[in-house]
């Protein structure tokens, strides 16, 4: 990993009738920056491709007039390929659609592209790697899950760090141009591994939104990740 590690806090944890002073507390500049988060992760769940239900696109419309960080949307829903560019459209910086949801990944990626965002895919800890590499080279970012998509709060599975060692293998050799991201149960115990392994942003709730001063945690699980890295 060559920049210094990126920290996605997932709003899934945060307090959801105070979201505005939520993601002001990952924006504070305080430590030379340290404290201030990279990216907003945006957790979009539609109670069909996984078992909850969170926020839409007016939620993002409004997130996107209250911060100015990157908004990091993981699509968890069914029927990517028709609602992923609203997203976009609406200033997400990256969309990461499911590739065991989207019907046809490489157009939607195409698309998200000239909508004017990144474009993302997420695997399930279940879904192989090799499977998909042809698909990943349309896209910027990977999202590979160390939970089951749903639910913060959950315990990190380790051996899908074997898909991260992977992508980072091939986009170390050339071969894919991806920014490698980590999602569920990354905390100060967890995270080390994980970069380690090779991973360039890391999706963090509870161990962010958990903590009494968010920002502290920002910093902490950047140092701690900096430091594994080298
Ligand atoms: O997408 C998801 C869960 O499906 C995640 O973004 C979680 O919200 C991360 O929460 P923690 O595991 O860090 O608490």
């Amino acid at each position: 990993m060559a920049h210094r590690p990126l920290i996605a806090p997932s709003i899934l944890s945060a307090d959801f009738a105070r979201l505005g002073e939520e993601v002001h507390a990952i924006s504070g500049t305080a430590g030379g920056g340290a404290t201030r988060a990279d990216w907003v992760h945006v957790d979009v769940m539609d109670n069909h491709f996984v078992p909850n239900l969170t926020l839409g696109l007016p939620v993002v419309q409004s997130l996107r007039k209250a911060t100015d960080l990157p908004l990091d949307c993981h699509l968890m829903i069914e029927d990517p390929d028709r609602w992923a560019i609203g997203y976009a459209e609406a200033g997400a910086y990256n969309v990461t659609v499911h590739v065991e949801a989207a019907a046809d990944p490489v157009m939607l990626a195409k698309n998200l592209r000239a909508a004017g965002a990144k474009a993302g895919l997420s695997v399930k800890p279940g879904t192989p790697l090799e499977d998909h590499l042809d698909t990943l080279k349309h896209y910027d970012t990977l999202l590979v899950m160390s939970v089951e998509p749903g639910f913060g709060g959950q315990s990190f599975i380790p051996d899908v760090l074997e898909k991260v060692r992977t992508a980072r293998r091939l986009v170390d050799t050339g071969h894919l141009k991806l920014v490698v991201e980590i999602d569920g149960g990354i905390n100060a115990d967890t995270i080390e591994q994980a970069a380690e392994a090779g991973v360039d942003c890391f999706v963090a709730g509870s161990a962010v939104y958990g903590a009494e001063d968010p920002g502290k945690a920002v910093a902490a699980l950047r140092d701690r990740a900096a430091r594994a890295a080298h």
